[in-house]
């Protein structure tokens, strides 16, 4: 049934792109027949604007109506090409690039998809290629369409065509074979041919279609600069009249973000615009009433409309309103940071008349939530109010009424999607509650618990675990002198790592949750049972892992341990709330698979089976933190606690391992903003909204459900404290997420699972823009407002710097894993402290 209706979808897709073209041609008075006799006539599908004969048109075509031809006017330019064939001496390549030689271009050809990526990131704007011819018959040398994909991400190639060869047997086969590659952003897709004048027809088309294309959006950009510089209001609906676009004026006077998507018209302007625009008229002249949103009374302005169309209906309807007599109303706005913007900017629907009949009736329910008391409050405010006051009301009672207050939904900004596709790949997959992908995939041989995927001999950080349960409780010598230095930020953490031979938690956590915070008294236990405890809880990381294992859980716990140093917290947290934070740090990944929730759901692991999708890992290393503590006298540390204290250690435990969950990222940061952030100038949100210094206000710990928010922000910082480490801890840390992603890209292409960070394939990811991208818009602002609550500059100044240093190696040109190690002159920082390190047994 679901191929049926997939092949259906397909066929259906098909029809309405050639009924598409059809019609096209019906336009343009062009004569090209059926869409079968269209494909007979070509060597491959014809799937850019132009569909011309084989001879040297570019700009013959005539140009859209509202276009002057002046700016459509591009002149002609040498073609460049760029081949990526694997193979050393292909013959297709050979007669790509001759053709192009004797139509009077220059071709080069590039063997890998990295390389081809360096070429583009490496040349100028001026020398990019006008086309990319791409070798798709070996997918298992170059996947085509993801170079496709890495190719679109990267700057400036919108205007590339891209085509990519296939082998004639697949293109006989399947009649839909250019749909993925269609898909993946190639323009073209093309038979392998060896013709001369087959590549030459193809060129030469191609690079009269580029050239039209980039006319045409080049001149709708300067347009679009224009009205942006006028100081009259301008705007221009769509047919449906949803405002596509508004000029810096149209903002300003009516206090609109520039970057808003298609809003309808009749939120802004009143009747005569709306009449006028669903008139239909050309051009009219008419007064408008327009409201503003930071201000109570809508403005009243002469307007001019018009509506355009290439043919005899509407497409746009563009609006003109004199400024003379706008009262500017300045809105507060700041230098906004996109994703604290995003963080609390639900937008609501639009109102309308039936809401405050909904509203008074609410008011009559016998409900007691105090959610429900502040709609009440708000919609009593506005009985008798104005109506732009009423609008306001409305829009927030409509954001009160969500039930994920908190939660952000990632916005599709077209900006950080074209410019850095690996930072939104990224913080896409760690913020995403969207983690069911629908492609279908039955796993083979289930397991109840999470499987160790990979053997430990595929992984870069290779531990040996034997001798695990034998940990030595005395330690000696350096690694003594080593624990010593336990509680400073620049700790070695990879020479514990190598000192005790990958068994670095149970190590530290003696001597941390052991010695220095005595959390044996807390709990009523004696240290052979922690020890117990810290050692079992150790061998049930991977060591495999290349991130996720048992370092991982000692720098976390590492961390923990340092914040729980300073005075604010030491003020604030009893010690039994001290050792619940530093036992959910020790073992908030146990049994960490390496790979992510949405891998696991994507999988239907019996893990997302058996947690309906949610919160999949926390889930699992929570309770079976609770599973193996349990289990066994000997490891339980709770056995002598209380009924009531051990409900109490439990719930903070498990809380804590829960607010390690990323897609919850800015629910947890907003709350403890809002919280503790307030009193400076204007509201809370306003304090998120603009780059103003907040200002502390500690008077909400005395509640202790904002002692709980402060928990959670502390096993937050310390779960990705890495990047706000000294530089050569952080670099050695991305590294390794780095390499457990890639393995996870890899696990899935093996598998043929839906791919969750297509971008983090090891081949053509840049390391610095992903770690650019995380510091951005995931560490920097949780730091800043952390770092301030527990007073630890070097927190924001250590991300600060490792973003500059990425940043200088992005601009250098840097990008794989392999460039970056290269760069810093040694092939891994890890690798060197290897060699200079004696072990724990030494
Ligand atoms: N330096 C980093 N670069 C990119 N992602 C990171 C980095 N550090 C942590 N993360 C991600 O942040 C996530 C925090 O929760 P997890 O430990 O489950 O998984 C972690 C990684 O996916």
């Amino acid at each position: 049934m679901n191929m049926l209706a997939g092949e259906e979808a397909s066929i259906e897709l098909v029809q309405r792109w050639l009924q598409r073209r059809d019609s096209d041609d019906t336009d343009t008075g062009s004569s090209s027949g059926s869409p079968g006799a269209r494909a007979g006539r070509r060597s491959s599908l014809a799937l850019t604007p132009e569909d011309e004969p084989l001879v040297d048109v570019a700009n013959r075509s005539p140009p859209p109506a509202h276009i002057p031809n002046a700016m459509l006017y591009t002149p002609p330019e040498p073609l460049e090409l760029l081949c990526v064939f694997p193979e050393r001496a292909s013959r297709v390549c050979a007669a790509a690039c001759s053709a192009v030689a004797r139509a009077g271009g220059e071709a080069r050809s590039v063997r890998s998809a990295r390389d081809a990526l360096d070429a583009l990131r490496r040349d100028s704007e001026a020398k990019l290629p006008h086309v990319i011819v791409v070798d798709a018959r070996q997918p298992q040398t170059l996947d085509a369409p993801l170079l496709a994909r890495a190719i679109r991400g990267t700057k400036n190639t919108q205007h590339i065509i891209l085509i990519a060869i296939v082998k004639k047997s697949a293109y006989l086969k399947d009649d839909f074979v250019v749909l993925p590659y269609l898909d993946a952003g190639f323009n073209r897709v093309m038979v392998e041919t060896l013709s001369a004048t087959a590549w030459c027809a193809e060129v030469l088309q191609c690079r009269a279609a580029g050239a039209s294309a980039r006319a045409q959006v080049a001149a709708v950009a300067a347009l679009a600069a224009a009205v942006d510089r006028c100081r009259d209001l301008v705007a221009v609906t769509d047919d449906q009249q949803r405002i596509l676009l508004a000029n810096k004026s149209w903002c300003r006077v009516l206090g609109w973000r520039g970057d808003e998507g298609p809003r309808p018209l009749s939120e802004t302007a009143g009747g005569e615009a709306m009449r006028q625009a669903s008139s239909g008229a050309r051009d009219w002249e008419a007064p408008v009433t327009l409201r503003r949103r930071a201000a109570p009374d809508p403005i009243l302005l002469p307007c001019r409309g018009a509506a355009i169309g290439l043919t005899k209906s509407t497409s746009h309807i563009v609006f003109v309103c004199e400024q003379t007599h706008a009262v500017e109303t300045e809105r507060g706005r700041g230098s906004l940071h996109s994703i604290r913007r995003g963080s609390l900017d639900v937008r609501s629907v639009a109102s309308d008349g039936l809401r405050r009949t909904s509203l008074a009736k609410l008011q009559g329910l016998p409900l007691e939530a105090p959610i429900t008391k502040v709609i009440s409050l708000l919609s009593a405010a506005t009985e008798g109010a104005p109506p732009s006051t009423v609008a306001c009301i409305e829009r927030a009672v409509d954001m009160l009424r969500t039930s994920e207050l908190y939660s952000p939904q990632m916005r599709d900004d077209p900006k950080m999607r074209v410019e850095d596709p690996v930072a939104t790949d990224l913080i896409g997959a760690l913020l995403s509650r969207e983690q069911v992908n629908s492609n279908l995939f039955f796993m083979q041989g289930p397991t109840n618990t999470l499987s160790s995927r990979r053997s430990s001999n595929d992984s870069t950080v290779v531990r040996s675990q034997t001798n695990r349960t034998n940990i030595k409780h005395k330690t000696t010598g350096q690694l003594r002198e080593l624990l010593d230095t336990a509680l400073s930020w620049d700790f070695e953490i990879f020479r514990l790592e190598d000192m005790t031979r990958g068994r670095p938690l149970a190590h530290l956590g003696l001597a941390l949750m052991g010695g220095r915070f005595d959390i044996c008294a807390a709990l009523e236990c004696d240290e052979r049972t922690l020890l117990h405890w810290l050692t079992i809880i150790e061998t049930n990381y991977h060591s495999g892992n290349t991130y996720h294992n048992s370092t991982h859980a000692a720098d976390v716990l590492q961390a923990v341990a340092y914040f729980l140093e300073k005075d604010r917290l030491k003020s604030v947290l009893e010690p039994l709330e001290a050792a619940a934070a530093l036992l959910a740090a020790a073992a908030h990944d146990v049994d960490h698979p390496g790979t992510s929730s949405a891998f696991l759901c994507n999988a239907r692991h019996p893990l997302a089976v058996l947690y309906n999708d949610v919160s999949v890992l926390e889930s699992h290393h929570a309770a079976l933190t609770f599973k193996i503590t349990l289990n066994d006298n000997r490891v339980n540390i709770f056995k002598n606690l209380d009924r009531d204290t051990y409900k109490q250690v439990r719930h903070n435990v498990i809380d804590m391992i829960l607010a390690t969950e990323m897609t919850k990222h800015f629910e947890h940061l907003a709350k403890f903003v809002n919280v503790f952030y307030a009193k400076s100038s204007g509201s809370k949100e306003d304090n998120m909204h603009t780059d103003e210094p907040l200002a502390l206000d500690t008077t909400a710990l005395s509640l202790p459900e904002n002692v709980i928010l402060v928990k959670r922000m502390m096993i937050k910082c310390a779960d990705v404290s890495n990047a706000s480490r000294p530089q050569k801890f952080a670099f050695e840390w991305a590294r390794r997420i780095a390499e457990e992603y890639f393995l996870q890209t890899d696990e899935e292409k093996a598998k043929d699972l839906p791919v969750v960070m297509p971008m983090f394939d090891r081949a053509t990811c840049s390391i610095p823009r992903s770690q650019i991208g995380f510091i951005d818009y995931i560490i920097i602002d949780m730091m800043e407002a952390w770092a301030a609550f527990i007073d630890m500059p070097e927190l924001v100044n250590h991300a600060r710097s490792n973003h500059a240093r990425w940043r200088e190696l992005d601009e250098a040109g840097v990008s794989t894993l392999a460039d970056v190690w290269r760069a810093l002159g040694h092939s891994s920082i890890h690798g060197q402290l290897q060699a200079a390190q004696p072990t724990a047994e030494e």
